[in-house]
């Protein structure tokens, strides 16, 4: 399995000093009998985007809602510039800005309005709410729809209100929960647009299911798998992976694993029992070697295929194991 351990996860033994602006601390979560969290941790610092990405169901919104202390863990902590959120949620709810899954908005009030209201509950007034208000319309891009009501406006726009709406109070740290699901492929690429200007000088979380996304926004990347984390680095050292490739190999017969097991880490393509994808380190000795087992078990080749790794590949290795 493919298990980066780099010094940002060696949090439970090592506390980091500075400039870690978000520290997920061996979280656990149960829900009735279901563990939706086991020792989660991960740290995010200063200026870092980080992809937190996991199948359905995996634990990302249970983590998010938890550092945004919406619910609260069994076990562990979040620290938000060193500061508990459980100990002392009004604190940092001041630090930290949320776009929610489901993003709910008061869909009756115009958009002016709705931010007024939520900045007010940020102890914001006057003047400076007022130009905040308007400096996140045009950071936003909502400003030909500015006069709108909510519900008048389209998903991508929405999405966009939420954004200011998770902005508002300048907070330090950002998490946004699976920000651009259903938005047409020119809002998405605006929405990206927009969540890479507003991460400059902060600490930005995005949890998401299109790795394109994460490969053009993020610095680094987590992934969870049923409740625990099963990679945790920078998005190029996973990306790397020691220089690996992949060898997609299909035939007429049906094959056995084991016939090529010690080549490398090896799958069946999508239960296909006539296509494997070998994870090699040697992508030239390995194709001879290859051609040999083919050959000795007069086996008949269909088709070889030799694939960079990137992230959708490291995704399914690590989370279909
Ligand atoms: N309130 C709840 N009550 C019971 N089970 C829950 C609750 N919330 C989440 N779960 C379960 O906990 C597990 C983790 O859910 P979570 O929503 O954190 O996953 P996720 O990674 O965000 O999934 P998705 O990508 O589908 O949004 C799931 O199996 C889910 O069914």
């Amino acid at each position: 399995m493919l298990f980066l351990a780099k010094p940002f996860l060696n949090f439970a033994t090592q506390i980091p000093t500075f400039e870690m602006s978000l520290q997920i601390n061996s979280l656990t979560k149960t829900y009735g009998q279901q563990k939706a969290l086991d020792m989660v941790s991960f740290v995010a610092g200063k200026g870092e985007v980080l992809g937190f990405l996991g199948p359905n169901g995996a634990g990302k919104s249970t983590t998010m809602k938890i550092a945004t202390g919406f619910i609260l863990p069994d076990s562990g902590d979040v620290l938000v510039n060193g500061i508990s959120v459980q100990e002392n949620p009004k604190a940092v709810s001041k630090m930290i800005g949320y776009l929610p899954e489901h993003n709910p908005l008061y869909l009756d009030m115009y958009i002016r309005e709705f931010l007024g209201f939520i900045g007010g509950l940020y102890g914001m007034k006057g003047n400076v709410l007022k130009s905040r208000i308007e400096e996140l319309i045009s950071l936003c891009g909502l400003e030909l729809e500015a006069n709108k009501k909510i519900q008048q406006l389209s998903k991508g726009y929405r999405q966009r209100v939420g954004l200011a709406k998770a902005l508002i109070h300048d907070p330090e740290v950002i998490i946004l929960d699976e920000p651009t699901t259903g938005l047409d492929p020119n809002q998405l690429v605006e929405i990206r647009k927009l969540i890479k200007n507003i991460s400059v000088n902060k600490t930005l979380i995005l949890s998401t299911h299109i790795m394109q996304e994460v490969e053009a926004i993020c610095d680094k990347v987590v992934i969870i798998n049923r409740g625990k984390i099963v990679a945790s680095d920078l998005l190029q050292n996973l990306k790397s992976d020691g220089g690996k490739k992949i060898l997609l190999v299909e035939t007429e017969e049906l094959l056995d694993l084991e016939w090529f097991a010690h080549l490398g880490e090896i799958s069946f393509i999508q239960n296909k029992k006539n296509a494997i994808s070998l994870t090699v380190k040697d992508a030239v000795s390995a194709r001879k070697e290859l051609l040999q087992i083919i050959q000795q078990r007069s086996l008949t080749l269909v088709s070889i295929q030799q694939q960079e790794k990137n992230l959708e590949s490291i995704f399914h290795q690590i989370t279909q194991n």
